[in-house]
């Protein structure tokens, strides 16, 4: 398996820091459109097979939060899971969450419930950026690329606020185009 090349890793990292020094302030004032996404994105998994396991995301300061998506979706039925970030160059373990988890503290600032761990059917993947191909960056772990590398059969589903897309995000051999985006005004299939 290899690495990125060094010119792409060099291209991420830049757009990386932007990103991330943009992202919070945004995120402030725009709770209306993180709650649209998760308006968007319980439409769409509305039609999906109510038997699936959902991955869902617990949010990092200045993310898009999914929590009440999450209670949504425990409440109708469905099975609720999120990811427990291992270390690094292993894919990300999701554990079965439901509103009376006990949520443990991982590594980045993360936090994961302490149920089993699961299979996800549909992966909700957050980003940092994207761009119209499917192409995503994210915080440069390579946890998602390796987790869809070895969850061929589930279907991800990449979530954004609009202003976080690019024109083209710098891509390297293990990055994996996301063949559906949703952000708050639009479902875009790749
Ligand atoms: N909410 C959320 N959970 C998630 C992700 C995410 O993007 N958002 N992940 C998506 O893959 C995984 C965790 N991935 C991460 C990978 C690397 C770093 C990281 O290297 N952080 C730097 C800088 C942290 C900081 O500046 O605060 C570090 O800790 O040095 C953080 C998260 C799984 N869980
Ligand atoms: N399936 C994989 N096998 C081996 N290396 C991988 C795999 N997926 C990603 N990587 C490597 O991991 C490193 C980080 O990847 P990248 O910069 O794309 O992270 P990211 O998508 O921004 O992070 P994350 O998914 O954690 O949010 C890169 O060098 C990349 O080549």
């Amino acid at each position: 398996m290899h690495e990125d090349p060094p010119e792409i890793v060099a291209a991420k990292r830049t757009l990386r820091a932007t990103c991330r020094a943009i992202r919070l302030p945004a995120h402030l004032s725009e709770t209306a459109a993180s709650q649209a996404v998760c308006g968007k994105l319980h439409t769409l998994l509305l039609k999906h097979d109510s038997a699936g396991i959902i991955a869902c995301v617990w949010p990092l300061a200045g993310e898009i939060d999914l929590r009440p998506l999450c209670a949504s979706l425990h409440r109708e039925g469905r099975t609720v899971c999120l990811p427990d970030t291992p270390k690094k160059g292993h894919p990300l373990i999701f554990r079965h969450w439901t509103p009376t988890s006990l949520m443990l503290e991982g590594r980045f600032g993360t936090r994961h419930p302490d149920g089993p761990a699961v299979t996800p059917d549909i992966v909700l993947v957050p980003m940092l950026a994207f761009d119209r191909r499917g192409y995503r960056l994210g915080y440069g772990g390579g946890y998602y690329d390796r987790t869809l590398a070895a969850l061929p059969k589930a279907r991800p589903v990449g979530y954004a606020l609009s202003t976080q897309e690019k024109p083209a995000i710098p891509t390297g051999p293990h990055d994996i185009a996301l063949p559906l985006i949703v952000t708050e005004h639009e479902i875009i299939r790749c």
